[in-house]
């Protein structure tokens, strides 16, 4: 912590691990996320360009920038790289998502439940094309955050339209 360029240690983890939010990026996209232990993630889209969407143990890089500001990164089967910056205190992500051109192109190819589909997005990954690609960066006002617990298999286990309705309204926050 004295030095600001040291890597994160476990225990600094510990506060972001197992939290379950909902957020709306500034461009209407609504998204839910659940930080499921140091590496790992899950998600649901709820509404924009890749809506229905959703992903179950992504591999990620997780680390931690400053007292609750934690930095959440990873490429994707489909070749999608992200890197979402989550502030607690201000409850505020702000995403960067660098799209292929494939998918820019071709966004409804990748609406799915993805884990079902590797093999198939791995191979739309490596026809391309993948050049320019479409970088979309946004904040978001965190609108819903719990915590569920680090290693939770219930919290992103349905597709977003198996939700009850008005699941992705359930806010806990002012924003
Ligand atoms: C593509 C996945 C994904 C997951 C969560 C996000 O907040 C996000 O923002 C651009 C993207």
């Amino acid at each position: 912590m004295s030095d600001p360029f040291e890597s994160t240690k476990p225990e600094e983890l510990t506060d972001f691990i197992g939290r379950h939010f909902i957020y709306t990026y500034d461009n209407g996209w609504q998204y839910e996320f659940y930080v499921k232990n140091d590496r790992t993630v899950d998600y649901r889209i709820h509404s924009g360009m890749v809506g229905g969407r959703w992903v179950r143990d992504q591999i990620a890089h997780i680390v931690r920038l400053a007292p609750q500001v934690f930095k959440v990164s990873w490429d994707e089967p489909t070749g999608t790289a992200v890197s979402l910056a989550f502030n607690l205190e201000a409850r505020r992500v702000h995403g960067v998502i660098f799209f292929p051109r494939w998918v820019a192109e071709a966004p409804e190819k990748t609406v799915c439940f993805q884990n079902e589909h590797l093999d198939e997005m791995r191979a739309l990954r490596d026809a391309g094309p993948t050049y320019p690609r479409l970088v979309i960066d946004e904040f978001a006002p965190i609108t819903f955050l719990e915590n569920c617990g680090p290693d939770n298999q219930e919290v992103i286990a349905c597709a977003p339209s198996e939700l009850p309705a008005g699941y992705a309204d359930r806010r806990n926050g002012g924003n």
